[in-house]
């Protein structure tokens, strides 16, 4: 595999211009990890270390210098060590300074000093660049290549040329850099590996109490109003009738939830007349984690597919079809073909399919692999235009199938309409407004005040 990647390079014309040596103080883990990735993309490497023999496990095309030494011979030094070690630095200060030091460091704990490991390293070496930069990157995805998933490596600081070149060696390793600003970032960006499925938490809690809630009331209308009412027990409701609708609602909802901190957002901008003031907090970690909510929304969908897919054979359901059969006989009389409930039943099966045929190539067009391979204005494309069809279509296909039924009186019970009602809240405010947004009075304006603010990929 080697021998093929230098290969490759030595093919890549970029390759052919020397790149810049890299000093890595630290033979650690990451210190290996990162200098092993860093000479397979064409850099020299030299470690600076406490001791200069070199162990095995040492990339062999780096060489091992005391941290002095190996200073000298390079212009950027990344600092692959831990914190409490740091105060060594000091007594280099002279030969660092003017040079960019990029620290790495992760903490225990959330929050663990007063101020963050990077500018901590800028206070101990006044006269260096510090860039913080790689932290969320573990060695074990360097060595391993397995790093689909923490492609992104947050990158903050206050030169701006430091940050730069710091970025474009994140680049020629192959990774994805995110700028995140000054140096006071740092602190946020030392948390984020401390957090536990820090996009996913939000997501997942709102989609267990939505899921609890549409479950009792299911239970309440289906299960024991029937119970009090006509003394039938369906309490087998919960195995799967009410699963199957819990599933299609919490699809709905969450798709919804997904497009809605974007009209909102909208709304906001056109408010303000601006672009450049922050959005409220809420609101910025909402549309960070649309992508997940996106997501989990996908998997109810899916969920429902396979709760559809059974009907047929349950016995429930064969059973009431038999019956109905038999009491045809019975009577002798045979129940015409309705037009119109074959035009209803056919219609929101259609939009069903097509509705999650497009939620399934939306979820697919979110996974990295496939988003790499987009530029951000196909991107951008799917994920609005195909986003808003599959929830038109989502809407439809849930309107259709209760649309008869939310207008007729029998169909509430202890004065709680059907659950689909409610899950056709969301989605519709979300459809209105942005069908609103549309109008050239209100588009027009907008369009002018996003001008750049499009590609801002930190809202993708
Ligand atoms: N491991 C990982 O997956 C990740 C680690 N990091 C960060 O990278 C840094 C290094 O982590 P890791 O490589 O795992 O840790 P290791 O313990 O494996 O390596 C730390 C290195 O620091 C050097 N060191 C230790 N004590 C001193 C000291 N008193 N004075 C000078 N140098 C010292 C040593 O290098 P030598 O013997 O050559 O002097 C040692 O190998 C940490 O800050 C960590 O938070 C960040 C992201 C992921
Ligand atoms: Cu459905």
């Amino acid at each position: 595999m080697n021998k093929n990647s230098s290969n490759i390079m030595a093919l890549a014309p970029n390759t052919s211009n020397k790149r810049e040596t890299i000093c890595i103080f630290g033979t650690g883990d990451f210190g290996r990890a990162l200098g092993h990735k860093m000479i397979q993309s064409g850099y020299p490497v030299v470690f600076g270390s406490r001791s200069t023999q070199k162990s095995s496990l040492i990339p062999k095309d780096a060489e091992v210098l005391s941290h002095a030494e190996a200073a000298q011979k390079a212009a950027i030094i990344i600092i692959a060590i831990q914190r409490q070690h740091y105060n060594f630095l000091t007594s280099l200060a002279e030969i660092l300074h003017g040079k960019v030091l990029v620290d790495v460091s992760n903490n225990l704990k959330i929050n663990q000093y007063p101020e963050s490991n990077a500018e901590y390293l800028a206070q101990l070496v006044p006269g260096a660049k510090v860039v913080k930069a790689f932290n969320t990157v573990s060695a074990w995805a360097l060595q391993s290549g397995t790093l689909d998933a923490s492609r992104q490596v947050f990158v903050c600081g206050d030169d701006m040329e430091a940050k730069q070149r710091v970025m474009d060696i994140v680049r020629a390793l192959g990774l994805t850099p995110l700028d995140q600003g000054s140096l006071l970032a740092a602190q946020e960006i030392e948390n984020y590996p401390l957090q536990l499925f820090p996009m996913w938490k939000f997501p997942i809690l709102l989609s267990l109490c939505l899921t609890a809630f549409f479950f009792f009331y299911c239970l309440i209308r289906d299960v024991i109003y029937s119970y009090v009412y006509d003394n039938k027990d369906f309490s087998f409701f919960i195995a799967i009738s009410i699963p199957n609708r819990i599933c299609p609602i919490l699809a709905l909802i969450l798709l919804a939830l997904v497009y809605l901190p974007g009209v909102l957002a909208a709304i906001i901008q056109l408010y303000r007349g601006t672009k450049y003031r922050r959005f409220p907090d809420w609101l910025d970690k909402w549309m960070l984690c649309r992508k997940q909510l996106g997501l989990v929304a996908l998997a109810f969908a899916s969920l429902h597919v396979l709760y559809t897919l059974v009907i047929p054979i349950r016995y429930f359901v064969r059973w009431r079809m038999s019956s109905q059969i038999i009491s045809q006989a019975l009577n002798n009389k045979t129940e015409p073909l309705n037009n119109t409930y074959v035009w209803l039943s056919d219609s929101y099966l259609a939009l069903g399919i097509l509705g999650f045929f497009l939620f399934v190539l939306l979820g697919i067009t979110s996974l990295p692999s496939v988003s790499n391979n987009v530029n951000w204005r196909e991107f951008r494309f799917v994920q609005s235009k195909l986003g808003y069809l599959t929830l038109i279509l989502c809407t439809a296909h849930t309107l259709v199938y209760g649309g008869n039924r939310f207008l007729s009186p029998s169909s509430y019970r202890w004065y709680l309409p059907n659950a689909y009602m409610l899950s056709l809240i969301v989605p519709c405010i979300v459809l209105v407004v942005k069908l609103v947004l549309i109008f050239p009075c209100l588009d027009k304006p907008l369009t002018r005040i996003r001008q750049g603010w499009e590609r801002n990929p930190q809202y993708s």
